[in-house]
C-alpha cells in the first residue's frame, strides 16, 4: 500500500462575519481509519468536510495530504440519474477505470451487496427511497477507487439494522486502504469510527 495521509494543521474558520466555528485543529487521518467528526448541529462538520475536500479555503491553517489522488464525496442529499438504474450507477466508475464489462458488473454487485442494496440493482434511481439512494452514492463513491472518501450524515436516514451495514461497510472500505471521514450526529456511526474529531471540543466556546 503506498504512503497516504491527509494532515490538518492549525486549523480553524469562520464565515464572513460569524464567529470562529472552531480553532486549533490539528490531526493526521491515515489509511485504515475510519474518522468521525462529531459534534452538534452547525459546529462546522460539513464545513469541515469541505476544507478536506478543498472546497473551502480555512480561515488559519492548512490541510496537507500524501499520495491523495482521488477524493470521494457523498453529500447528504443523494442525486443521481433518474432513469438509470442502480448497477449502472456503480458499473460506470468501474467501466471508466478499464475494467471489462462483465469484471465491472461483478464488482458493483458485490459492492451493492455490502450496502444491501441487492434487490434494487434493476430499479431506475428515481424509484429508490431516500435511504436506498443515498447507500448508492455511497457504493458508486466506493466504485470510484477514492484514496479519500468524504461522507456527509450517511445513517441519517436508515434503521438500526441498515445504518449497522453501512458502518461495517465503511469499516471495511477503511481497511482496503481509503483514509474515511465520516459527518455525522449518530452515536452509532461515531462508535463505529477508529477515531473521533469532537468539534464540540473545538469551539472555541468550550473553554469559557
Ligand atoms: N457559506 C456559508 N456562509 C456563511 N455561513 C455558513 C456557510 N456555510 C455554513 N455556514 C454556517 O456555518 C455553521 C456551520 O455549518 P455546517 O453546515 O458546517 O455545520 P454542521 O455541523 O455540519 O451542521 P449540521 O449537523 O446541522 O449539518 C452554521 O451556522 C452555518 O449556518
Amino acid at each position: 500500500m503506498s504512503a497516504k495521509a491527509v494532515r490538518g494543521i492549525g486549523l480553524a474558520h469562520r464565515f464572513t462575519g460569524t464567529h470562529y466555528l472552531f480553532e486549533n485543529l490539528d490531526f493526521e487521518l491515515l489509511p485504515g481509519q475510519i474518522v468521525g467528526l462529531c459534534g452538534p448541529s452547525g459546529s462546522g462538520k460539513s464545513t469541515l468536510l469541505s476544507i478536506l475536500a478543498t472546497w473551502v479555503v480555512p480561515s488559519l491553517g492548512r490541510v496537507e495530504t500524501i499520495g491523495v489522488e482521488r477524493t470521494g464525496w457523498v453529500f447528504q442529499n443523494p442525486y443521481g440519474v433518474p432513469r438509470r438504474t442502480a448497477i449502472d450507477h456503480v458499473t460506470l466508475p468501474l467501466l471508466a477505470q478499464g475494467r471489462s464489462r462483465r469484471d465491472a458488473e461483478d464488482r458493483a454487485h458485490r459492492v451493492l451487496a455490502g450496502f444491501r442494496l441487492e434487490h434494487a440493482a434493476d430499479q431506475p434511481f428515481r424509484e429508490l427511497s431516500g435511504g436506498e439512494a443515498q447507500r448508492l452514492m455511497l457504493a458508486r463513491a466506493v466504485c470510484s477507487g477514492p484514496d479519500l472518501l468524504l461522507v456527509d450524515e450517511p445513517t441519517a436516514q436508515l434503521d438500526t439494522r441498515t445504518a449497522a451495514t453501512v458502518n461495517e461497510t465503511l469499516g471495511a472500505v477503511a481497511q482496503d486502504g481509503t483514509i474515511v471521514v465520516i459527518a455525522t450526529h449518530d452515536p452509532h456511526t461515531r462508535a463505529a469510527c477508529t477515531h473521533v474529531i469532537d468539534l464540540a471540543l473545538a469551539h472555541p466556546g468550550s473553554r469559557l
